[in-house]
């Protein structure tokens, strides 16, 4: 119940119609208890005497008491559905401003299917508590202890059902809730486990259907439901043994009052409307921990959602620096002093170590190596995707770390590896990172990119719609605007994460010119680190760094690596052929 309790600071805004809710609560149960009494009246004083002018009068105050029982309930429906509505709606904005700060770990952690049912099914869960804690979750426990101080006073000899009643009744909840909780758990669990499956199903379809694997597929969601199916089941049998239990055991009580009320009636102990008052009283006692009781496989629910929420909210996230530092004149200066990293987990071994370079304002630097290498890893680690184990980066001199990340981020261009474009037209794509940027600039970033000419032939040019994902472009289609994108900032570091593979050469060619144009042209010189699988687009970069298992194995020109490294000049001959005559008498 911790965790659920936590979530209830959400409330603090709405805490004035939060009390107001409960007074109305409180009134409502006044209102109702009243009745009993009202009914005792009627019985003992009005038929039992024969005096029809009480039966009418308190006939009338109980219709009085039931109207106002019926309005305090309208008026406390009304206010607690409008603040949980805004509870849920505060905690689901609340996470998804978490997950914007989220770091790429936590991403790692948390991955997009988890998310997506804790931002919905696991919010709605909290909020329906909030919403039954100020209805019936507050009005059972005042109208039981209500009820069973009413009981005591106007029936004294009555009470001893009640005393016998109510420890075994607490007794059944707690073992009941004992045997509940982690059957709830278990169904959480498996409901997070279909959505997850369930998630990539829909999203990897097309792969899906290419190979063929539908079958699999429909079987491991089957096999996620099914499981979430029994757990459920589970739940289900002990709740239709728990809950006719706890009737029985409400009917006997009330058995037991009619009984023993009827012999003290008929020996003069008790007035009838005494008895009828009791009965009620003892009804309104019991009926509640009956209801509470069935709440608790929500509660337990919404408590577990409240924990998975917390886990959102709670992630270490990169914090924001207002103290950061700021560079008023950037040159775009990146230096790795013996950088080594491993990502988070216990036993994730180091997949960059030692790492040195620095890569001058202006200079093109590509780094190259085998699949698994590191290349990503590395750049991830400038625009603290992930801070570094050991070792520093510094921009123009200042330690990537003493940076605010949004500040640090808005110096770099960055086209990932996987291309993500949103749901919009081509020209809000482009303007992303700086929806300021007039017309002509997108066209000019997207020129550079190579991407202007296939974008004018497309129906709408600029304004075509790109779906979810950008599936109505192609893959390299996609890649010049999402290079585009990363140049309309005008960075003053470009990094390109093997954002050309999808390009023919031709293309990939012009798009090197452009870009040393681009780069010699600018008045401000920009930087480049660019990740590349193929050789051929680095062949005219400054300075090129072969990573080798997570470490440098060598740097310098294309010419000085065919002459000094090997595993360089392997990559070269097995992409590119046997080396040239010219090439082969440089080295040894
Ligand atoms: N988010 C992650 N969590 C844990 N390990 C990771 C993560 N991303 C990458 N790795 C591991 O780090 C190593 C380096 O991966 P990285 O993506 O940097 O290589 P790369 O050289 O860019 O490969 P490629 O050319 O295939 O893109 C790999 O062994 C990979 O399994």
């Amino acid at each position: 119940m911790k965790s659920l309790f936590r979530l209830y600071r959400f409330l603090i805004p709405y805490r004035i119609p939060s009390v107001i809710a409960l007074l109305l609560l409180f009134a409502m149960v006044a209102a109702d208890l009243l009745i009993p009494h009202l009914t005792q009246r009627i019985i003992d004083q009005g038929i039992g005497a024969g005096d029809l002018e009480v039966v009418i009068t308190t006939a009338m105050f109980m219709a009085g008491a039931a109207l106002l029982s019926a309005a305090f309930a309208i008026a406390n429906n009304y206010l607690s559905v409008s603040i949980s509505m805004a509870f849920g709606a505060d905690l689901r904005s609340a996470m998804i401003r978490k997950t914007q700060s989220f770091s790429f770990a936590n991403l790692d952690t948390l991955q997009t299917g988890k998310l997506i049912v804790r931002s919905t099914s696991d919010v709605n869960a909290v909020q329906m508590i909030v919403m039954l804690s100020l209805r019936i979750l507050t009005r059972a426990p005042i109208w039981a202890i209500g009820a069973i101080i009413l009981l005591v006073i106007t029936s004294p000899r009555l009470a001893p059902i009640m005393a016998g009643a109510i420890p075994l009744i607490i007794l059944l909840v707690w073992l009941f809730g004992r045997r509940a909780q982690p059957l709830f758990l278990i169904v959480q669990q498996r409901l997070d486990r279909l959505n997850i499956v369930l998630q990539e199903n829909l999203a990897g379809v097309r792969v899906v259907k290419a190979f063929v694997r539908s079958q699999r597929e429909t079987t491991r969601f089957e096999a996620a439901n099914d499981e979430l199916m029994t757990g459920t089941i589970n739940v289900a049998r002990l709740m239709a043994v728990f809950s006719p239990i706890m009737l029985l055991l409400l009917n006997l009580s009330i058995t037991a009052a009619v009984w023993l009320g009827g012999k003290t009636a008929l020996s003069g102990g008790m007035t009838v409307g005494e008895v009828v008052a009791a009965i009620n009283y003892l009804s309104f006692a019991l009926f509640p921990i009956l209801m509470l009781s069935g709440m608790l496989g929500p509660i337990s629910a919404a408590d577990a959602s409240a924990r998975r929420i917390l886990e959102v909210l709670d992630a270490d996230t990169l914090p924001r620096r207002d103290d950061g530092a700021v560079i008023t004149h950037q040159q775009g200066r990146i230096v790795f002093e013996n950088v080594s990293f491993s990502y988070p987990g216990e036993t994730s071994e180091a997949v960059l170590r030692d790492i040195s370079f620095v890569a001058e304002p202006g200079q093109i630097v590509a780094i190259v190596g085998a699949t698994g290498s590191g290349k990503s890893t590395l750049i991830h680690l400038i625009p603290r995707f992930y801070d570094v184990n050991a070792g520093r980066i510094t921009f123009d001199g200042v330690d990537v770390r003493d940076f605010d990340p949004a500040v640090l981020r808005r110096m770099i261009g960055i086209a990932l590896q996987e291309t993500v474009l949103f749901t919009g037209s081509i020209a809000d794509n482009i303007r992303y990172g700086r929806p300021d940027a007039d017309d002509e600039e997108v066209r000019a970033a997207a020129k550079t990119a190579q991407a202007d000419a296939f974008i004018q032939g497309l129906p709408e040019g600029y304004a075509t719609m790109v779906g979810q994902r950008g599936v109505n472009l192609s893959g390299g289609q996609r890649q010049r605007i999402a290079i585009a994108r990363a140049l309309l900032i005008k960075p003053r570091l470009l990094i390109l994460d093997d954002s050309t593979s999808a390009l023919d050469i031709e293309t990939e060619i012009k798009l090197q010119d452009a870009l040393d144009a681009l780069i010699a042209s600018a008045r401000r010189a920009i930087t480049c680190i660019i990740v590349a699988q193929r050789i051929s687009t680095v062949l005219l970069a400054d300075k090129i760094i072969v990573l080798d298992h997570g470490q440098i194995s060598a740097c310098g020109s294309h010419q000085q690596l065919l002459q000094e490294s090997s595993v360089y000049r392997d990559i070269y001959r097995s992409q590119l052929g046997e080396l040239s005559a010219a090439e082969g008498e440089t080295h040894e």
